[in-house]
């Protein structure tokens, strides 16, 4: 019996990332922020002082990327860094890379780690690519004003004096590159629940999601 999985997606600071934790934690499932692998990609090559426009380099990186580093990857603070972010969607539209990384999700998705009953990905193209056959599918979305203000508010919060106008065009030039790029682009999937949050409450947005989890996956609710 395949074990149900919960697919997110949604652009930059949209808030996909918060809402996985709380539907893995809520659901009792493993939890994959896909976003972490394309990451982990950009910081080592970063680190290498490789140039992140070079395709083959980007594409042998994923391809040496191990478990191991990835669990190694996902603890480092540099990982979170607005840098990295802008590195992860440039080396994200090399289909080598793409191709390097589609394992890894699948197989995580199938074998949720700790024999959990199902798996939570968040990222651009799970509903489209990854697990298309994904029960769930939620595509969470924000005005590009509100996620900048967002993520302009995280980065004050860490200490970070950043430009509004600055976070605004990195977040625009994002969005650019992960809805423009050829393959894998992000898009909601046909049979995406589509939730703007602009003006949710992170806990409005849980109990839409969970109403949503609740009609698709009834055979595991009430979850203990
Ligand atoms: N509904 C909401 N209302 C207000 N703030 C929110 C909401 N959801 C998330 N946030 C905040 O917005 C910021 C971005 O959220 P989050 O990291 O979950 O987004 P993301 O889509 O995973 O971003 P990224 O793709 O860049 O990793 C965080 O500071 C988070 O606390
Ligand atoms: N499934 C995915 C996940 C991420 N990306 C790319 O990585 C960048 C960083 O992702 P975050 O979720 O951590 O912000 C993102 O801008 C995408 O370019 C992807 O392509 N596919």
């Amino acid at each position: 019996m395949p074990r149900p999985v919960i697919a997110i997606d949604g652009p930059a600071a949209s808030g996909k990332g918060t809402l996985a934790r709380k539907v893995a934690a809520a659901m009792g499932y493993a939890l994959l922020d896909t976003g972490a692998l394309y990451r982990g990609v950009a910081l080592t090559m970063i680190r290498a002082g490789v140039d992140l426009g070079d395709a083959e380099a980007a594409t042998a990186t994923a391809r040496a990327l191990t478990a191991a580093d990835i669990d190694r990857l996902t603890h480092d603070p540099d990982l979170r860094l607005d840098t990295t972010a802008s590195g992860a969607s440039r080396v994200s539209a090399v289909p080598g890379v793409r191709q390097a990384l589609l394992d890894f999700q699948r197989d995580f998705a199938a074998n949720p780690p700790g024999g959990l009953p199902g798996a939570v990905l968040d990222g651009r193209d799970i509903g489209t690519v990854i697990c298309p056959n994904a029960p769930v599918k939620l595509f969470v979305t924000a005005s590009v004003t509100v996620r900048a203000q967002r993520r302009f508010a995280e980065l004050q919060g860490r200490g970070e004096n950043p430009d509004f106008a600055d976070v605004l065009a990195d977040m625009q030039a994002r969005d650019d590159r992960d809805t423009k790029r050829a393959v894998a682009p992000l898009v909601p999937a046909s049979d995406a629940v589509i939730i703007d949050n602009s003006d949710m409450t992170p806990q409005q947005v849980l109990d839409a999601a969970l109403d949503v989890v609740r009609g698709r996956i009834p055979r595991a609710w009430p979850h203990p």
